[in-house]
């Protein structure tokens, strides 16, 4: 378990093609907990994936910094697992070779490899598909794998982005109930990007809701919900009301600041 602390966090992107910058992250401070749940839920292009990829260390900040059990991100690092929208696993290599994929790289024994992945491989429920290989698999179950070799490291912290997104609504509802299942044995502080807000309010025990580009922290809601939660409850559609409405509010938000942009192209194309 460790903490994450975001201080004053801006990025800006140098978008090369129309030689202009893109703030795409501007000023944002977050502290999550020891084993809290954070799903960072916003629209399209507002920076949810920017600010993971900062916790992770793909990313550098322009400014402000990111802490990780109370050191400073520099680069990626074993304390903090990933999980993206594709499971990007290995073809060639059979499901328990992919989740101890990372102790190969690290020269351990074929026999210790194959002992350690079974736990995980048990943990997301893959027993018995062991020995298949990735085209042999359908999305959920590759996303198991995906979710077993980011666990396998016994990571600090896992960092999610959107891993459910291309998944149907059945397998979907079944693998955030496993999530929560695993988050709740690992004791790991997880942070989820998502752009659903049921998503967020049946995983998460905080959700920031973010602005629309650039992307700054809306408003923080802490979910005291008690779990498997009830999604058709009074508690639960409270918060889904409360955070449509913001979502709503940003939207028209943005459309109000794009306007006087389309005005003067149209106007543009009108003279042109
Ligand atoms: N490497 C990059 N170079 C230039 N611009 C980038 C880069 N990465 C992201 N951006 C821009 O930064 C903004 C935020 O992108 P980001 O992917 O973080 O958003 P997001 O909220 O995760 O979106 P989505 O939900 O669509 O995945 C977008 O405008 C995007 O075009």
């Amino acid at each position: 378990m460790a903490s994450i602390e975001l201080k004053n966090i801006t990025k800006i992107f140098r978008d090369a093609k129309r030689k202009r910058d893109l703030l795409a992250i501007d000023d944002v401070s977050l502290s999550v907990e020891p084993n809290q749940f954070l799903c960072l839920l916003g629209s399209s292009g507002c920076g949810k994936s920017t600010l993971l990829n900062m916790i992770a260390g793909f990313e550098k900040p322009t400014g402000g910094s990111v802490t990780v059990g109370g050191k400073p991100v520099d680069g990626p690092g074993a304390d903090r697992g990933m999980v993206f929208q594709q499971a990007n696993l290995m073809p060639w290599l059979p499901v328990w070779e992919n989740v101890a994929f990372h102790l190969r790289l690290k020269g351990w024994r074929k026999a210790d490899r194959r002992a350690a992945a079974q736990e995980y491989i048990d943990m997301v429920g893959l027993q018995g598909f062991e020995n298949h290989f990735p085209a042999e698999l359908s999305g959920g179950m590759s996303q198991r794998v995906g979710i077993a070799r980011a666990l396998l490291l016994n990571p600090q912290v896992i960092l999610m982005d959107e891993p459910f997104a291309a998944l149907d609504a059945q397998t979907k509802m079944d693998m955030q109930e496993e999530l929560v299942a695993i988050w709740q044995k690992q004791r790991c502080t997880i942070v989820f990007v998502t752009h659903s807000v049921d998503e967020a309010l049946v995983l998460g025990t905080q959700v920031a809701v973010l602005t629309s580009r650039p992307g700054r922290v809306r408003e923080l809601i802490d979910l005291d919900l008690p779990r498997p939660r009830d999604i058709t409850g009074q508690q639960f559609n409270d918060h889904k009301r409360h955070i449509l409405n913001l979502i709503r509010e940003e939207g028209m938000q943005q459309r109000k600041e794009a306007k006087p942009d389309s005005m003067a192209a149209s106007r543009q194309g009108a003279a042109a």
